[in-house]
């Protein structure tokens, strides 16, 4: 019986299917590789990625602290944690204020000891570094009882987080003292005048008696520190600078002067003749006025009654790029000087031109306190305490009638300032509205005076000597210039880049005043800053002198440089306390800047405070005395000062001093309007 064999499996089969060791060893082998391959891949991503953060970090650290910590030997090197369990972690509950650096707080280290910590608040910000190193290498140098200490510095582990130590002052800031609290212990006139001394004191010490000399770069009320006694220390120097030699070979050669010194086309330096400069310097602003409005009118007159201005000054967002006063401005300073007179400009304008190329004719720091003015006078409106109601007023008989009707005008202005009303009716910009009732405001009141301002006691402008008057005549006709040109005079400055100010214009609901401080090119503070050094220029201890003159405005008046209060148009000439000192100086009224408030005036003093400062505020800083030459006036020791030409009164009323040549500070005769004319002998 034949038997069926079953099919033969299929060839392939055999083929396909390696014998069991085979198999295993290949696929392991294969395996193997793989994982070889990943691991690889693992070890060298995780490689790379070790050295991107090592070098990252290393590149940080680099380029913020501990290499130039290192440098730093000379001061205490605090441990951050022990800072912060100081500060209770920074509380709010600790805090002292806030600047353009950071935040202040205050701390009781282990030892018992009160110290003030600042405290950066913008980690990696390379301005806020570059002051903190500035800070700690020119903070090592100083010692003197009115300069305040630094004790030392702390980092955190990644060294973003910076904090200089510093001695507590009690009392804060000048400008808290002074302007914010308005301590009781600065309504004696004798520590206000101490204050001032003191001051200059601490501003002689850096400029005469540090090698080589150190310029604060930014006086101002908030920089100086007042301890237990309220005696005063000059602090912060973030923006000093150490005056180098090659500094100190472009001030000899006249580089800070803007006004004497310029350049030729082969840009060698030309020096204008000195002597003659004061007549050239106010032919400049003369010429400036020629070219000037017709409506240009510096006469308090010449202001409405109704316009407000309110308190603090807050400048939050100002953002105008570095070097924003251009050379342009600069020059035109120059050849106002040199040619006499310049065409397209006026000796005030350049102070104010900051787009590049002079563009803008008023500039964006007008702009801004324009800007800022209007925001404050929204503010203000109506049932704001100085508006009373006039039929209140007049029921209860606590104003009299003729208080009553200034108040009913204020009323109607502030309600024809009706913003909803106006962009309704105008279809004008929100922001916009304000500036053109308040230059029509100005106008009107204006043309409503007519001459008459020319011949009132108070139209000082009107009253300078013969040649302001030929220049007067030309005056006429000419247009352009608006009529807050005069008030705005003295304002100078530069909004900063990245570092805000703390109050220098500001409080209350505005917290930072804005955007000016420190840049690269460290700048100063509006309204404070030298308008050399705020129009591009070197700096110099000049620029401090000057920013000590408005400081000194301040302290004498109790106000802020720009302050605009709550009040009528009448106080709006008291705005910018400079343009007023100014005017107040033309007048022979210079005790009126006075603070009221102020008990025990020594007003010979007074007087010899505000005559300092307005021979610092003097455009051409070669004209402007040294720190020395202040400490000597206010000490007494040096001959009283006279008022230099550009503030002087016209003659033969409003002389202030008596005799400035044969007596000493102490002889000096109080400035009153009318009083013998001596003291300006040198100007005849
Ligand atoms: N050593 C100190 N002791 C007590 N309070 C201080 C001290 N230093 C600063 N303060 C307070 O902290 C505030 C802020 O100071 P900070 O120097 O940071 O800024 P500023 O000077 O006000 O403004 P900016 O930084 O724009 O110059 C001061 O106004 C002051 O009230």
């Amino acid at each position: 019986m034949p038997s069926r064999l079953p099919p033969p499996p299929p060839a392939a089969a055999f083929e396909i299917v390696p014998p069991p060791y085979e198999y295993s060893h290949h696929h392991h082998l294969h395996q193997a590789i793989i994982a070889g391959i990943l691991s690889l891949t693992f070890l060298v991503l995780i490689f790379v990625i070790f050295v991107t953060v090592f070098i990252y970090r290393k590149l940080s650290y680099n380029r913020t602290t501990p290499f130039d910590l290192h440098n730093h030997h000379q001061h205490r090197r605090f441990s951050y944690s022990l800072l912060r369990r100081a500060s209770n972690s920074f509380s709010a509950s600790t805090r002292l204020g806030h600047g353009g650096f950071g935040s202040v707080y205050k701390a009781t280290l282990p030892s018992g000891l009160s110290v003030a910590l600042k405290l950066m608040d913008n980690p990696g910000s390379l301005q806020g570094e570059r002051e903190f190193h500035n800070e700690l290498s020119l903070s090592s140098q100083l010692n003197s009882p009115f300069i305040l200490s630094l004790l030392g510095f702390s980092s955190d582990r990644s060294g973003r987080k910076l904090i200089l130590v510093y001695e507590l002052m009690p009392n804060r800031s000048l400008q808290d003292a002074l302007l914010d609290k308005k301590c009781v212990e600065l309504m004696e006139w004798k520590k206000r005048f101490e204050i001032a001394f003191q001051i200059a004191k601490g501003i002689e010490y850096l400029h005469h008696y540090c090698n080589p000399p150190v310029i604060h770069g930014d006086v101002k009320p908030s920089n100086v520190l007042l301890d237990s006694d309220f005696s005063a220390k000059i602090g912060d120097f973030g923006l000093a600078r150490l005056k180098t030699e090659e500094l100190e070979m472009v001030e000899e050669n006249g580089g800070g002067e803007s006004e004497n010194v310029k350049k030729n086309k082969d840009g060698n330096l030309e020096t204008g003749d000195d002597n003659g400069s004061i007549l050239e310097e106010t032919e400049s602003v003369i010429t400036g006025f020629e070219e000037s409005s017709g409506f240009v009118d510096r006469s308090p007159e010449a202001s409405p009654e109704t316009v407000v201005v309110s308190p603090e000054m807050g400048v939050d967002k100002a953002s105008v790029s570095e070097g924003c006063f251009d050379k342009f401005s600069i020059d035109s300073g120059k050849d106002l000087i040199s040619n006499g007179r310049k065409k397209g400009g006026s000796g005030r304008d350049w102070w104010w031109k900051q787009d590049s190329g002079g563009g803008s004719e008023s500039g964006r720091l007008k702009d801004y306190v324009m800007e800022w003015i209007g925001s404050e006078i929204k503010k203000e409106r109506p049932n704001s305490e100085w508006i009373a109601s006039p039929s209140s007023a007049e029921a209860n008989g606590s104003a009299p009638k003729m208080e009553a009707k200034k108040q009913r005008k204020r009323l109607e202005w502030w309600g024809s300032l009706d913003e909803d009303k106006l962009r309704k009716e105008k279809n004008r910009k929100p922001r916009e509205w304000w500036r053109e009732e308040f230059c029509e405001e100005l106008t009107k009141k204006k043309k409503k005076r007519g001459h008459d301002s020319n011949s009132g006691s108070e139209s000082w402008w009107q009253k300078d000597d013969d040649m302001l008057q030929e220049r007067k005549k030309k005056r006429k006709g000419k247009s352009s210039r608006g009529s807050i040109d005069w008030w705005l005079d003295g304002l100078s400055g530069e909004f900063r880049i990245g570092r805000k100010n703390s109050q220098d214009w500001a409080s209350g609901d505005i917290p930072k005043s804005g955007g000016i401080s420190s840049t690269p090119s460290m700048r100063g503070t509006v309204c404070y800053i030298a308008p050399e050094y705020g129009g591009g220029g070197q700096l110099s201890e000049k620029c401090d002198v000057y920013s000590f003159g408005v400081l000194i405005l301040v302290l004498i008046s109790g106000r802020r440089p720009l302050q605009v209060t709550a009040s009528p148009m009448s106080e709006f000439e008291r705005a910018n306390l400079i343009s007023w000192a100014r005017q107040l100086a033309h007048n022979g009224k210079l005790l009126d800047l006075v603070d009221a408030s102020i008990q025990s005036l020594d007003k010979e003093q007074a007087l010899l405070c505000i005559t300092v400062a307005l021979l610092c505020l003097q455009r051409s800083p070669s004209k402007r005395p040294t720190m020395k030459e202040i400490v000597g006036m206010l000490s007494g020791v040096a001959e009283p000062p006279h008022l230099p030409f550009e503030f002087s009164p016209s003659p033969p009323s409003n002389f202030l001093f008596k005799s400035g040549r044969k007596k000493r500070g102490k002889d000096l005769v109080i400035g009153m309007p009318n009083s013998s004319n001596c003291g300006l002998e040198q100007w005849r």
